[in-house]
């Protein structure tokens, strides 16, 4: 199981959630990772922790004024990207370009999708990974695991009908263990999440919790 903790753009201190999921990743020996807003990339990155870009532009160089290229986010220490969550929704065309863009800069992919429908269209494209989150239950404090596992299992069948490389992530609420043993009964292989860690007291206690389980 791979934890992906976004940030979003929460008023945590992105050292104190790194070092955290570095040495909670380290004792559990589970993969965790963190997703800071892109002017703390290279900071986080310094502190050891696997580190991700929330999104990364469709843009090559050139006059593209407030983008984020993922030749830069690779640079700053990135290995890996977000792209199209339900806070940065993009056009279809941007997503397959920032793909593209995220290849060359050689950082791993996950396509953030509404729906299964919209799963197997992410699939399609060839990320690494797609991940299922219902809009409706981001920042709740119930489960997608629990609140609509059907959605998870039909994203699962989903991508696998398009291409069975790709990946299943699922997020939306997910802030214990026992949801993370739910995910991954389901048929997901990853945990997108944000609020459950970097709205916690003690970031580090949340993620003991989160891989308590596996
Ligand atoms: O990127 C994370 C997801 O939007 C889930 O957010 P949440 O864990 O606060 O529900």
């Amino acid at each position: 199981m791979f934890i992906l903790v976004n940030l979003k753009a929460y008023p945590c201190d992105p050292i104190e959630v790194a070092t955290a999921a570095r040495d909670v990743a380290e004792e559990s020996d589970v993969r965790i990772a963190v997703a800071p807003q892109a002017a703390h990339l290279s900071a986080v990155a310094e502190t050891g922790v696997e580190t991700w870009a929330q999104h990364v532009s469709p843009n090559e160089h050139g006059s593209h004024t407030g983008s984020t290229l993922a030749e830069a986010a690779a640079d700053a220490g990135a290995t890996g990207t977000l792209l199209n969550h339900s806070e940065k929704r993009m056009k279809l065309a941007d997503i397959d370009a920032s793909l593209d863009a995220a290849e060359r800069a050689d950082l791993e992919t996950i396509v953030c999708a509404n729906n299964p429908t919209q799963i197997g269209a992410a699939a399609a494209l060839a990320p690494d990974a797609v991940a299922v989150e219902p809009p409706e239950l981001i920042g709740g404090d119930v489960s997608v695991s629990t609140a609509d596992p059907g959605i998870v299992e039909d994203a699962v069948d989903a991508a696998a009908a398009v291409d069975e490389n790709v990946d299943v992530f699922c997020g939306a609420g997910v802030s214990t263990g026992d949801d993370v043993v739910a995910a991954g009964d389901l048929g997901a292989t990853g945990i997108l999440l944000a609020s459950g860690v970097a709205k916690a007291d003690d970031p580090k206690a949340a993620l003991e919790d989160l891989v308590s389980g596996l």
